[in-house]
């Protein structure tokens, strides 16, 4: 496979973007992935092969749906698109940490950050693949699989809204210190890829700036199936 995916996530427009992740703290890039793309990644769902596991989310009441974490080595797409986000996603997550007066904590390249997991013992590979059916969500989390963590991760919406399923918006709420939560729902289209803070963003405020707590999850799918393929940069546990 060309590295397509990895020169255009190269040639997207990281200026805006970085500046979007500034201001909001999460950021859709439209089309990111062809339609071709996208039923490759949804029919590689059923051959369990490239899985290490498979998680029924009622089971653990994470949610109503299934997902699956891919077993290393990644397919090649998906390790693609995580060797291309990480850098320039690091260079924000480094900014961010400068701005909270921290040192910059995030290696230039996935791999020597992927080496510091394994050093703290987070050997696992975590993208995963989610299928949701109708009655089908996601209860607000974070993914946290250790005590390193990165913190952006990237969703890929995999089929189409209002054509393979309505309802079943990507949601992200924004707990404010002293202040109420603000809630996104953000309804993704074919192959749009949404990055969004694992746990943590900055906001600047009166006196500097001051940190929020996001989490994550779907509202109900109300009729259909939904596909969706998570980047989650650190290994786990
Ligand atoms: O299905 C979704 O859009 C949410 C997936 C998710 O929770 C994740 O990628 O971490
Ligand atoms: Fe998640």
């Amino acid at each position: 496979m060309p590295n397509t995916v990895l020169q255009q996530i190269a040639s997207l427009d990281w200026q805006s973007l970085q500046s979007t992740l500034d201001e909001c703290g999460h950021v859709t890039i439209p089309a990111l992935l062809g339609m071709d793309e996208c039923r490759d990644l949804i029919d590689m769902y059923a051959n369990e092969s490239l899985f290490r596991s498979r998680i029924n989310m009622a089971r653990y009441r994470f949610g109503r749906g299934e997902y699956k974490y891919f077993q290393a080595p990644l397919p090649t797409l998906v390790q693609h698109l995580r060797m291309g986000f990480y850098p320039e996603l690091a260079k924000t997550a480094n900014r961010w940490l400068q701005q909270r007066g921290r040192d910059a904590l995030y290696p230039q390249t996935l791999p020597a950050f992927l080496e510091r997991c394994h050093q703290h013992g987070q050997n696992r590979s975590t993208p995963l693949m989610l299928q949701y059916e109708t009655g089908g969500y996601n209860c607000l989390h974070q993914d946290l699989y250790g005590e390193v963590f990165f913190p952006f991760q990237v969703v890929i919406l995999l089929n189409q809204c209002g054509t393979d399923y309505t309802g079943g918006e990507f949601l992200l709420v924004e707990q404010r210190p002293r202040a109420q939560s603000r809630g996104y729902a953000i309804a993704l289209q074919q192959g749009d890829a949404l990055i969004f803070p694992t746990q943590h963003r900055p906001v600047q405020g009166t006196k500097g700036y001051y940190q929020t707590t996001l989490r994550h999850g779907v509202s109900t799918i109300a009729s259909g199936k939904r596909y969706s393929l998570g980047i989650v940069f650190h290994d786990a546990q």
